[in-house]
């Protein structure tokens, strides 16, 4: 038995997306073997999305599997894909998206489509962190971060060149560091000059260095402003698959925008009527 999929990516986080109507009995082992690179099509998530047509804007409920297998409450690049296949279907240019994390509003914008991000948190309760105070410029597992949860948590370390880091080596002490109670990712910036930043994520879930990761953008830019390293406005934020742009409207959310491509299409098996 197969189940069809559409493959879209956002500056290169890529996602196989399955309509959540397709009976998958055990969505977490699919995404584990689909999302693996070598044996499966390859993809940093799959998302599930039930689309309801009769609102206006339309909605999308968006469930996103990692590669290790679990969920994930919320995804920047993953709600970009989410608008993006939504709009296809329903010729629309604003959808709103239901994540774990809250509802977010997402627009097209000429070639990018941009997402306003839920709230952002930087209490440790929230976080989660295990700390009396907001942790900003903290050394942890020997990397100086500020921490935030921008959906989901990230540990943004500010460095000068994020080129010269050996990300797999220094993040996944700090992404299992005892202080964070459910992990975090580990994202690094670098300024560009112009009041942006370079961009790497060793994204939780994956357990690796990800092209794009829009949460981990979103966080370098709410942490940058926090702690006066930035006052630009849009902040541009430069991961290695793409160019995203992170702007605070009059609500004070942040919003991310960045361009969205639809890859190809296909279908994957369900290995056995129940998956283990
Ligand atoms: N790539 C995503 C973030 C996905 C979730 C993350 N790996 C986690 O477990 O918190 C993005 O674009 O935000």
């Amino acid at each position: 038995m197969t189940v069809p999929f559409q493959k879209y990516h956002g500056t290169g986080n890529d996602f196989l997306i399955i309509h959540a109507n397709e009976h998958v009995p055990n969505r977490g082992a699919l995404a584990k073997r689909e999302c693996d690179r070598t044996d499966g099509v390859g993809a940093d998530g799959v998302l599930f999305l039930a689309l309801e047509e009769d609102f206006n804007p339309p909605r999308v409920v968006m469930t996103l599997f990692q590669p290790d297998g679990k969920t994930a409450e919320m995804c920047g690049n993953g709600a970009r894909c989410a608008a993006e296949w939504a709009m296809e279907r329903t010729g629309t240019d604003s959808v709103m998206i239901d994540t774990q994390a809250g509802t977010l509003r997402a627009d097209r914008d000429g070639k990018n489509v941009v997402v306003e991000m839920t709230d952002l948190t930087f209490d440790p309760e929230e976080v989660p962190v295990d700390a009396d105070e907001p942790v900003l410029e903290e050394e942890i597992e020997g990397l100086e971060v500020s921490v935030v949860n921008t959906g989901v948590t990230h540990a943004v370390s500010f460095v000068d060149d994020v080129d010269e880091v050996d990300l797999e080596a220094v993040a996944p002490p700090v992404r299992h560091a005892d202080v964070f109670p459910e992990g975090t990712n580990v994202t690094i910036a670098s300024p560009d000059g112009e009041g942006g930043f370079d961009q790497r994520t060793y994204e939780r879930g994956v357990e690796g260095e990800t092209d794009s990761c829009g949460t981990g953008a979103v966080a370098i830019a709410v942490v940058a402003r926090r702690l006066g390293l930035t006052d630009a406005d849009p902040v541009d934020v430069h991961p290695p698959g793409g160019d995203l742009q992170v702007s605070f409207n009059e609500r004070g959310r942040p919003t991310l925008a960045g361009p969205v491509e639809h890859e190809f299409d296909g279908e994957v098996t369900l290995e056995s009527p129940v998956e283990s």
